[in-house]
């Protein structure tokens, strides 16, 4: 068996408008994916992964590369709970020329699912590391990022950026904009994630920011807006000015809120925690449900969140300084 494991992220900044080229700024925490892969002497995709629960369902799939799983719930549903990983072994046939492997793929995740801490990015950049090893293949850091925002640009219909797998792949504080990646230096900052024990579909979610922003002006306005946040927060994170961060983080959570993506829960949350006292609070990731991020050096947030009706778990998030990691 080969494992590795990748770690999710938050954004301090920048998410759905790093889409159309504006600059982000996610960060890794210590929350992370694993996969174990098994090379088989067929070319079938065989994938166990205790999180994959669909209306009660746990799925576990066996896909070929001709055919489709035999599992007794909808098909969309299955497309896209599978359709990470499937992409993911894509690449991996792809990229070491082998296009009948076939893998067992076990999964165990830290990182709940379309939360907006970037479980697509983690699995995905685990399983690519973890097949192509298997296979006796190493990719370069920077080659494992690639082939990993090409799997999340094929699930998400030719819509993705590079800022979770990067992110995923590397750890730490990463700035990308467009295809321009690199790490930067962030202080530690105070997070807490809030859960509301929801999700968000990321493709769906994009899709309709996409829709806004080429009907209306003001929506394209809206999304370059966002990278001027993202560019004024890259100053605050450099002078280590972590009230401004938040001020910032708060104008970041209207723009998205206006681009449709936040919801009843995750506003919720997000004034919790400004009523709690943080220095700032946004959702984050594609939003729709899931998670927020907020700043605040007290506990006051945390307590907050833990008796809010509608939050479903309340933790800090540490940094991950190292993104993914070889397991054996
Ligand atoms: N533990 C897991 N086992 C199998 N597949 C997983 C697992 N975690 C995530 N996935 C895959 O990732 C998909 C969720 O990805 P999606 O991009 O919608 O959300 P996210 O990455 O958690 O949030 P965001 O992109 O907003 O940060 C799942 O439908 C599934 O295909
Ligand atoms: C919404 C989005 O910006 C982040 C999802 O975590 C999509 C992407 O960057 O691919
Ligand atoms: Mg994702």
């Amino acid at each position: 068996m080969t494992r590795s494991s990748a770690p999710g992220k938050v954004y301090l900044f920048g998410e759905h408008a790093v889409v159309y080229g504006e600059p982000a700024v996610p960060c890794a925490i210590e929350r992370r994916a694993r996969v174990g892969v098994e090379p088989r002497d067929d070319a079938t995709l065989r994938v166990h992964s205790d999180d994959l629960s669909l209306d009660g369902f746990t799925v576990e799939y066996a896909g070929s590369t001709d055919g489709k799983p035999d599992i007794d719930v909808a098909e969309s549903l299955v497309d896209a709970a599978m359709g990470y990983v499937d992409e993911a072994i894509a690449q991996v046939r792809e990229v070491t020329g082998e296009p009948d492997a076939g893998f067992e793929v076990t999964i165990e995740s830290d990182i709940p699912l379309g939360a907006g801490l970037g479980s697509s990015a983690a699995v995905v950049v685990a399983a690519i590391d973890a097949a192509t090893r298997a296979l006796g293949v190493e990719l370069s850091t920077a080659e494992l990022a690639e082939r990993a925002y090409q799997t999340e640009l094929a699930v998400q219909d030719g819509q993705a950026s590079r800022a979770d797998t990067f992110c995923s792949a590397t750890g730490g504080a990463v700035r990308v904009e467009g295809s321009d990646c690199r790490a930067i230096d962030a202080p530690d900052l105070p997070l807490v994630i809030g859960f509301d024990g929801g999700a968000g579909d990321t493709g769906a979610l994009v899709a309709g920011v996409r829709q806004l922003r080429d009907e209306y002006s003001f929506a394209a306005d809206t999304v370059a807006s966002i990278g001027d946040i993202v560019r004024q927060g890259e100053t605050a994170l450099a002078d280590g000015d972590v009230a401004e961060l938040g001020r910032l983080m708060d104008f970041n959570h209207g723009l998205l809120s206006a681009l449709g993506v936040s919801g009843r829960s995750l506003d919720s949350m997000v004034w919790a925690a400004r009523e709690a006292g943080a220095l700032g609070a946004k959702l984050t990731g594609a939003g729709g449900g899931g998670c927020i991020v907020a700043l605040d050096p007290t506990p006051e947030t945390e307590t907050a969140l833990r008796y809010l009706p509608g939050c479903e778990d309340v933790f800090p998030a540490e940094l991950a300084d190292e993104g993914v990691r070889q397991l054996e």
